[in-house]
């Protein structure tokens, strides 16, 4: 993962130093580009050690069209919860927008599959879950703007898009803010992880996953683990083992998915902006 480490390295020398919305503090560029070809291995961070488990339900949870944590919950996935409202939602959020776009029954994720089976070439194969009639009103708390039928956080991962070229799938995300220190390694693997599954039912091979941001940063109390992290020599790549007898997006479960030689260095923790 040595795209990773060059952009902590990135912000690290060039970071213009920034207030933002939690009150942390961060240091943050604009506009970045890593590409992972999903051949060479599975991008997954191996200077520190991450929960698969996390990234697979949350994974999940979005192609559920979900919005409440309790499926998360159940499953000992706690990255929600700070967001969520006393019983659980979060508005209409990524699996929302997904599955059901602004409340229209227009299911993206469906129709994106049947448009890679039936037309690759095509240069339309987009998903966004950026809705602006569900922005919150930041002078408001979560719960509240989640009452008011409002997300309780604009997406971060806002929108992708899906290029199929020499029988490859290949994906690129458009994050618009992003955590690089906790976030960014959740959603490198996420989006690895949906372009493959992607591929593996329109009958494709993974190609490469392009991850594009806007305000991408570093917050100001991840600056220690963000040195000691780099510190540490990158190892190989695990593999990840994905059921081939799965044909339909909404089948998968987590029990699909089998991850092989992560030997990744020591966990480090930090804390999350709210
Ligand atoms: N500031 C901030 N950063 C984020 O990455 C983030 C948000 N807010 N809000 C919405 C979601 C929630 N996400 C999160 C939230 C927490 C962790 C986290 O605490 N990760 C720990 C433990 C992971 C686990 O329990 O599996 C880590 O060390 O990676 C990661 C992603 C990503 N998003
Ligand atoms: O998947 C995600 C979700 C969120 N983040 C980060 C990016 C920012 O640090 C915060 C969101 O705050 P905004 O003020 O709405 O930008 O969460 C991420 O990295 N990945």
């Amino acid at each position: 993962m040595k795209q990773y480490h060059d952009l902590l390295q990135h912000i690290l020398d060039h970071g213009n130093t920034k207030e933002d919305r939690t009150g942390t503090g961060t240091k943050s560029v604009f506009g970045y580009q890593m590409r992972f070809d999903l051949s060479e291995g599975f991008p997954m961070v191996t200077t520190k050690k991450l929960h698969l488990k996390s990234i697979i339900y949350e994974l999940l949870w979005f192609l559920k069209g979900d919005t409440n944590i309790k499926y998360l919950t159940d499953n000992g996935v706690r990255i929600w919860n700070e967001w969520a409202n006393e019983d659980g939602d979060l508005g209409p959020i990524y699996g929302h927008q997904w599955r059901n776009w602004n409340g229209e029954e227009i299911d993206q994720i469906k129709d994106i599959i049947e448009t890679i089976k039936k037309n690759p070439d095509s240069r339309r194969m987009l998903v966004s879950a950026w809705n602006p009639s569900v922005m919150p009103n930041t002078s408001v708390s979560f719960a509240e703007n989640v009452a008011n039928g409002k997300a309780a956080l604009p997406p971060c991962h806002a929108f992708f898009q899906f290029y199929v070229a020499n029988n490859k799938l290949s994906c690129q995300l458009y994050q618009r803010s992003a955590d690089v220190f906790l976030g960014v390694p959740f959603n490198i693997a996420s989006y690895a992880l949906l372009t493959m599954i992607v591929a593996q039912v329109c009958g494709y091979e993974p190609g490469d996953f392009i991850h594009t941001f806007g305000d991408v940063h570093i917050y100001n109390n991840h600056i220690e683990q963000v040195k000691l992290q780099l510190s540490r020599e990158p190892r190989t790549l695990p593999t990840i083992k994905i059921n081939p007898d799965v044909k339909e997006i909404f089948d998968f479960e987590f029990e699909d998915f089998t991850l092989e030689n992560y030997d990744p260095h020591p966990h480090i923790k930090g804390a999350v902006a709210i």
